[in-house]
């Protein structure tokens, strides 16, 4: 029994079967949450490009059945005050299989923790997939953006994202510094009477799954290297035990064989017979030879810090965040995300780009096997930045565009089906 959802009566369920493939009806109901800020901007013009994708590819024999489900700023209104994240939009998005979502707003300081990460780690998506490509045409600050190329696979359950920290002070972080110091030793502690303690936990059993998912995905997709990005010089056993678990699991399940003695391995993709290639960079230096070299990296797989600011950083060098899209995935259940936040400024103003959520979108439909509708997604995207009538971020690095509204350019796109 739903309490506030309202269930569409023209839709079926998604269902997944033992080996986590999916069975898609021709009316599948996608639940989604609508978002804080400008998720009330893009989130109807998504589900207006993809409505149309989905009639010109299928011409009416599929349709997908919206189902609003709620979290964040919408859900308090809905639910009551102080209802951030109803139980039952947790039980729909698991039960549903395949859901997308806008952006919710996190404050910063105090203030309720993060339901972004509270849905990842609820529903155990503990892969947070973003791909990053670049559109010809696109504005970026790069001279050769097109050789930037990546899938990043952030791990998504773990890390200090599990919000094990207290504030300076308080008779919990008090207790957790008399502890460490009384009991273990620990003398670095700069200034203990006024320090916030915060815990990183990174375990074996999150980095195998998380970095055999990427690994997988090098093999059925071609890719010539896995990179596992790291700070394990500083943070030996977190950091430096996601990288030699990492490592350990190519060799182990992959039949990965160490390069020049090692730490970089390789093996053959059981499909192509190519070599892949299995390394690891510290995630400083990661950061400057994306943008010098980005040809030379491929699949990335990384902690949950990391590959936050990774995906924005990467976002940048091919046109920005306005196009990045995103997928927080566990073996059943994927939730689909754009990359980008609520940017509070430009809410409720017709006016940012709505196409990270619209390919976050696409990469829904081509997990569902509706492949023509997501080609029809790529090729219109394509088209309309081709035609030059772009949202602002995109206008005002462009030469002779013309500036359209977030609804203006999913308009644009429908045109270019
Ligand atoms: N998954 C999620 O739901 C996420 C939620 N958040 C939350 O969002 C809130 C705001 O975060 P903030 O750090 O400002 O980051 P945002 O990603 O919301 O915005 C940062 C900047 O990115 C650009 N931008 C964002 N969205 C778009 C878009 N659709 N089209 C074009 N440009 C865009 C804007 O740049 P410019 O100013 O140059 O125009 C904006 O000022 C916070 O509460 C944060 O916690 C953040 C990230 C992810
Ligand atoms: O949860 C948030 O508010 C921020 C999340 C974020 O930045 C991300 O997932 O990329
Ligand atoms: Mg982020």
């Amino acid at each position: 029994m739903v309490q506030h959802i309202k269930v569409p009566t023209d839709g079926q369920k998604i269902t997944v079967n033992a080996d986590f493939s999916l069975n898609v009806p021709d009316q599948p109901i996608i639940p989604f949450i609508e978002g804080d800020g400008t998720g009330v901007d893009i989130t109807p013009v998504m589900r207006k490009v993809v409505d149309a994708a989905v009639a010109k590819a299928y011409g009416g024999d599929r349709k997908i059945a919206w189902m609003e489900v709620f979290a964040g700023e919408k859900s308090t209104q809905v639910y009551g005050p102080d209802v951030w994240l109803p139980p039952e939009t947790l039980d729909v998005v698991r039960e549903y299989v395949v859901s997308i979502k806008g952006p919710l707003t996190t404050p910063v300081g105090g203030g309720i923790r993060s339901l972004n990460v509270a849905l990842r780690q609820e529903l155990d998506l503990y892969v947070c997939l973003r791909p990053v490509r670049y559109f010809n045409g696109v504005p970026s600050p790069l001279r050769e953006p097109h050789k930037t190329d990546m899938v990043i696979f952030r791990e998504n359950s773990e890390d200090i994202y599990a919000g094990i920290e207290w504030a300076a002070e308080s008779p919990e972080a008090k207790k957790v510094i008399d502890f460490l110091t009384r009991e273990m030793g620990v003398r670095k502690i700069r200034f203990p009477d006024t320090s916030a303690i915060g815990i990183k936990p990174v375990s074996r059993e999150g980095t195998e799954r998380l970095v055999r998912k990427a690994l997988q995905y090098a093999v059925d997709n071609d890719k010539p290297s896995v990179t596992l990005v790291h700070k394990g010089n500083i943070m030996k056993y977190t950091e430096g035990g996601f990288r030699d678990w990492g490592y350990a699991l190519a060799q182990r399940e992959f039949g990965a064989e160490l390069v020049d003695g090692g730490p970089w391995c390789k093996f053959k993709n059981p499909r192509t017979g190519k070599d892949i290639v299995v390394k690891d960079s510290i995630a400083d230096a990661f950061l400057q030879q994306i943008l010098l070299r980005p040809a030379e990296y491929s699949v990335i797989a990384t902690l949950n810090l990391n590959g936050d600011y990774v995906s924005d950083a990467l976002a940048a060098q091919v046109g920005g965040i306005g196009i990045a899209p995103g997928a927080n995935m566990s073996d059943s259940v994927a939730m689909f995300e754009a990359t980008h936040g609520t940017a509070p400024k430009y809410a409720g103003k017709d006016y940012v780009n709505p196409g990270s959520l619209i390919l976050s979108a696409e990469m829904m439909l081509r997990h569902m096997g509706w492949t023509e509708a997501a080609d029809l997604i790529i090729s219109s995207m394509e088209r309309a930045i081709a035609s030059k009538r772009v949202t602002y971020d995109f206008a005002r690095l462009m030469e002779g565009a013309t500036q359209v509204s977030c609804s203006g350019f999913g308009d644009v796109m429908i045109e270019n089906m």
